[in-house]
């Protein structure tokens, strides 16, 4: 099978590998849309992603769906024929997290895509069946690839409790401050503002329906919060930048009893932060990491029409110009870019 391995930065070889077979509980799938994450292009620029080190040719891609095309011998929900949404992230299942239910916190998760586990840039993948979510007609394929980063925007809200009338502060508007826009006006949030410090990414985020967009390199986010709820802050901060003074912008928009959610990994291990600004006003300070049980509810909310995950996708590349998708995903401009696996 044509699969594309990242064998050093910058550099994509097609290789023709062997064609994998499913195990016992797997589904062998066609693979039909991937989507490039942000991952996937740092570990395409830089070779790592901090401690994160690529040392071996790696096959990158975690965001796909497609077709199941085989199953193996305990196989009994899935069938030749179904199109599936993949989840990346396949956990032990028998460490304390796994038998406490946060599956996703799982010290030994085989993850899609984080070396050393190759990723989805490829024709065939064979993959667990319960991390195989069956496809509705009514959800295409690429809307299930992009399940992916809308589960990190749901998991976001649930972290967040995001409620009904919220008033929500998402930072940085790219694919996953996009999704956690999506799902916090799914969840019931009326008043959501973005952040950004590229035009052209506000000028997206508005177009999808952001009540407020500002752009931190020229407005003192502050005070446009402050405007916004007259003087009260956010119910919820949504960090998904990453940018350090992004972070801790966060605890000047958060209204008193409020909560921040941080989903934006700093390339700084760490970032000053105000703690008594956090005791003074009973700050809920979160992290959130990946996500666990949201693949459902995603098909759901897609299936119910309730999200729009295609509209965040600017351009559709393939196999054969993977290399050249990636240099056009780098562009600060552009929100998502996905792989078609042409056969
Ligand atoms: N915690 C988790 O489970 C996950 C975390 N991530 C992280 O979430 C972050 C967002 O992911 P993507 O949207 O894919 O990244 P991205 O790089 O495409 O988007 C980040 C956006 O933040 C903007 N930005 C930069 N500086 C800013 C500032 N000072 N204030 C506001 N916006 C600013 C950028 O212009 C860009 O539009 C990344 O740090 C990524 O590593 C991604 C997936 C899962
Ligand atoms: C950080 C990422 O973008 C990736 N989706 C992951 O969960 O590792």
């Amino acid at each position: 099978m044509r699969t594309a391995v990242l064998i050093e930065p910058h550099q994509f070889e097609l290789q023709d590998r062997p064609r994998p077979s499913p195990g016992p509980d797997e589904v062998l799938v066609a693979v039909g849309e991937v989507g490039i994450c942000g991952s996937d292009v740092h570990y395409y620029e830089h070779g790592r992603i901090g401690d994160i080190v690529v040392e071996d040719p790696l096959v990158l891609g975690h965001e796909s769906a497609g077709t199941v095309i085989d199953t193996g011998e305990n196989v009994a929900t899935l069938e030749p024929g179904d199109r599936v949404a993949l989840e990346p992230g396949v956990p032990c299942r028998r460490c304390s997290h796994c038998t406490g239910g946060d599956y996703h916190l799982c010290a030994d998760v085989r993850f899609m895509a984080t070396p050393p586990h190759d990723g989805s840039f490829a024709e065939y993948v064979s993959w667990p069946e319960d991390f195989a979510y069956k496809l509705p007609t009514t959800v295409s394929t690429t809307e299930g690839a992009l399940c992916e980063p809308l589960s990190v925007g749901i998991h976001a809200c649930r972290r967040g409790n995001v409620g009904t009338g919220d008033t929500v502060l998402v930072t940085g508007a790219g694919p996953i401050g996009l999704m956690i826009l999506e799902a916090a006006r799914a969840t019931g949030a009326t008043d959501i503002i973005l952040t950004d410090v590229v035009e052209e990414k506000l000028a997206f985020a508005r177009e999808r329906g952001a009540d407020l967009a500002v752009n931190v390199a020229e407005a003192d986010l502050e005070a446009a919060v402050d405007q916004y709820t007259d003087g009260v802050g956010v119910d919820v901060v949504v960090e998904a930048s990453g940018a350090a003074s992004s972070i801790r912008s966060t605890l000047d928009a958060v209204k008193r009893g409020g909560t921040v959610v941080l989903v934006g990994l700093a390339n700084e291990a760490t970032v000053p932060f105000d703690v008594l600004d956090i005791i003074d006003n009973e700050l809920d300070v979160l992290g959130s990491f990946r996500y666990k049980n949201t693949y459902p509810a995603a098909i759901d909310l897609l299936a119910d029409g309730v999200v729009d995950v295609e509209g965040i996708v600017e351009f559709e590349s393939t196999l054969a110009d993977i290399d050249d998708a990636f240099q056009r995903a780098m562009d600060p401009s552009v929100v998502k870019g996905m792989i078609t696996i042409d056969r």
